[in-house]
């Protein structure tokens, strides 16, 4: 297990290296506080069910983490399609990891790249664990939107957060519920569009 830590910790680094990378922000732009930052593995164990049609091992959400990491002993993960909003399974290929994009990295991106909703189902005869490891920042560092990619015709969509704040919004709030940390960072677009029409108001003034 020490192996398999360290070693999808460089493969999160590496991933996230190439992530600013595809943001034209360069490649070492948060890959030293990556590898500085918190490594969180879940082990979860999910036993038959009966009745896999009624029932979740993990309901929808989207990780808190920069980027996650799993890895499956057999189907059960999917994902939410954005495009038409319906569920994914995410397909048991040998030795394979599924990674997606968490929270954090939503906010560097300022909303480019998406976090993705997932959930667990069941399986009626067989048990299955996954290996989740969820990368981010510090426990106490801020994440916030990439100054690069804001502008007064794209203003930023976000409010920074560290994992502690959502260690505090997961103690107050019940993701099962449908209580989601992201929607709690995005900053009123109304809010948006009113800076965006004074700031256009004062240049035609201007
Ligand atoms: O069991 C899985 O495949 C997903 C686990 C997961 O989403 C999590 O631990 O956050
Ligand atoms: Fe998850």
């Amino acid at each position: 297990m020490g192996k398999y830590s360290s070693e999808v910790k460089k493969l999160s680094v590496e991933i996230t290296e190439a992530i600013t990378e595809s943001l034209g922000i360069g490649p070492n732009y948060i890959s030293k506080k990556m590898e500085d930052g918190m490594q969180v593995i879940t082990v979860n164990c999910y036993p038959p069910c009966p009745n896999p049609e009624i029932a979740l091992g993990l309901p929808p959400h989207s990780d808190y983490s920069c980027l996650t990491i799993v890895l499956q002993s057999c189907p059960g993960l999917e994902i939410m399609h954005t495009g038409d909003s319906k569920w994914k399974q995410v397909p048991q290929l040998h030795g394979a990891l599924q990674v997606h994009v968490g929270d954090h990295f939503e906010v560097l991106s300022n909303g480019l790249y998406k976090s993705v909703v997932h959930r667990a189902t069941l399986n009626s005869d067989r048990t299955r664990i996954s290996i989740a490891s969820l990368h981010s920042l510090g426990l106490e560092e801020k994440m916030g939107t990439a100054k690069e990619l804001v502008s007064e015709e794209n203003p930023g969509r976000y409010s920074e957060s560290s994992f502690k704040d959502f260690l505090n919004f997961l103690a107050n709030n019940d993701l099962a519920e449908g209580k989601s940390f992201i929607n709690t960072l995005k900053v009123d677009e109304n809010n948006n569009y009113l800076k965006l029409a004074s700031a256009l108001f004062l240049s035609v003034n201007y």
